[in-house]
């Protein structure tokens, strides 16, 4: 997939049909992914494990060849068309899951490492430089077992971009931390990284994450892009059942046609027209093949109250805070998730009547019977809300 909206800018990386296939029995890891990171941008690559997220950015550090397409960075090709620059020579930081840090070296020494080069005066006023962007001053002469863990990333993060790379590659950064931490450390993160003016790719598993920190998103899934574009758009559009249903982890209700309204297990829907064709024209199936569709309700657009005739139970409830997460249950077994503001309370057992907000319901084609591998075969989106 090319990313039509990056031409304009500079770009720091430009990424054009790039293949890796470990073994030809293997399918590929990373399959003809295209696109252009622009200058300064934060760019997340989320996806489900073993998508090709690590490999992709393994690609672009210089740690794996590929088998076919072009890597340019700082446009210099460095991949590709013959080309092969070493991982060192590419002007490229690396932030490692576990941070990788040297324990026998103090957190200025470490930081320093990738100075080595360099003239001794510069090389000190850089590592302080980077000490006081990342906020860790009066902790230079510190070894690495002397840190909490999220002190610990912000030392691999100084170290990445002590030497003003090009572009920093972030492996999972925060996922060693614990969840208190791991909130703080996202806006850190972002802060850090803007104030430095830094391109950067970091991989995530974690949709909250992408969305929160990143200033474009890169859905992948089997090796290949699903969808690039603003944490708003992947969101709001998805562009794929696959998408919606990983980022936005919304409930997707069987809807089945009659006259003027959608039947589903919560009651009849109006259907709108417009949604109809919309979903035609991009399905390439007739009316008649439509009856059937499912629609797309996010957890926060279903509203309950309590109500004893309903067949609706609550089976189970989570606090998250200033919310609720409800799980829900048909009497025909289907389960439904609703997050609703923390002043709605329902014990467990509550029988609830539930009704959707239909502004922002969106239309999928259900995949069909022969179409035996739903992952990989995705049902087309309209994005047209019914009304
Ligand atoms: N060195 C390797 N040799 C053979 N296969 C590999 C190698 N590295 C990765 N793979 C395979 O490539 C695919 C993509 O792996 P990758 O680690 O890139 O996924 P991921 O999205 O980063 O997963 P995770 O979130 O679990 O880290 C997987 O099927 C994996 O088994």
């Amino acid at each position: 997939m090319t990313d039509p909206s990056s031409q304009e800018s500079a770009a720091v990386l430009c990424l054009d049909a790039i293949t890796k296939q470990f073994s030809s029995a293997a399918s590929p890891a990373v399959s003809s992914v295209s696109f252009t990171l622009q200058q300064g941008d934060l760019l997340a690559l989320l996806g489900p494990s073993g998508c090709g997220k690590t490999t992709l950015l393994r690609l672009i550090a210089g740690f794996e060849q590929p088998q076919s397409g072009s890597i340019t960075i700082a446009e210099q090709i460095v991949a590709g068309n013959g080309t092969w620059v070493a991982p060192e020579k590419r002007g490229v930081g690396m932030v490692f899951q576990d941070y990788a840090l040297f324990p026998h070296l103090t957190v200025q020494q470490n930081i320093a490492f990738g100075l080595r080069q360099k003239p001794g005066s510069t090389v000190s006023q850089r590592v302080q430089e980077a000490i006081a962007l990342v906020g860790l001053q009066g902790m230079e002469q510190r070894y690495p077992h002397q840190l909490s863990g999220g002190q610990q990333q912000r030392v691999a993060l100084a170290r990445a971009l002590a030497p003003y790379p090009f572009l920093v590659l972030l492996d999972e950064p925060l996922s060693n931390l614990d969840v208190q931490v791991r909130l703080r450390l996202r806006q850190e993160l972002r802060e850090i990284l803007k104030a430095a003016g830094t391109s950067a790719i970091f991989v995530t598993h974690d949709q909250e994450e992408a969305l929160s920190i990143a200033d474009r998103v890169a859905v992948m899934r089997h090796g290949q892009l699903e969808q690039l574009d603003t944490p708003e758009a992947i969101y709001r559009q998805p562009a794929s059942r696959f998408v919606a249903e990983f980022v936005t982890q919304a409930n997707f209700l069987s809807a089945c046609r009659q006259d003027q309204v959608w039947q589903t297990v919560l009651g009849k829907i109006p259907v709108t027209l417009t949604a109809v064709d919309a979903i035609e024209a991009q399905s390439n199936r007739s009316k008649d093949q439509l009856e059937q569709v499912e629609l797309m309700v996010r957890q926060e657009d279903l509203s309950l109250e309590a109500d004893e005739t309903s067949d609706i139970i609550v089976r189970d409830r989570q606090f998250l805070g200033r919310e609720y997460r409800y799980w829900l249950q048909t009497s025909a077994g289907q389960e439904l998730v609703a997050r609703t503001a923390a002043s709605l309370r329902l014990p467990i057992h509550t029988r609830v009547q539930v009704t959707i907000n239909t502004q922002r319901l969106q239309v999928f084609v259900p995949l069909s019977a022969r179409e035996t591998e739903p992952d990989r075969t995705m049902a087309k989106q309209t994005n047209i809300p019914v009304r």
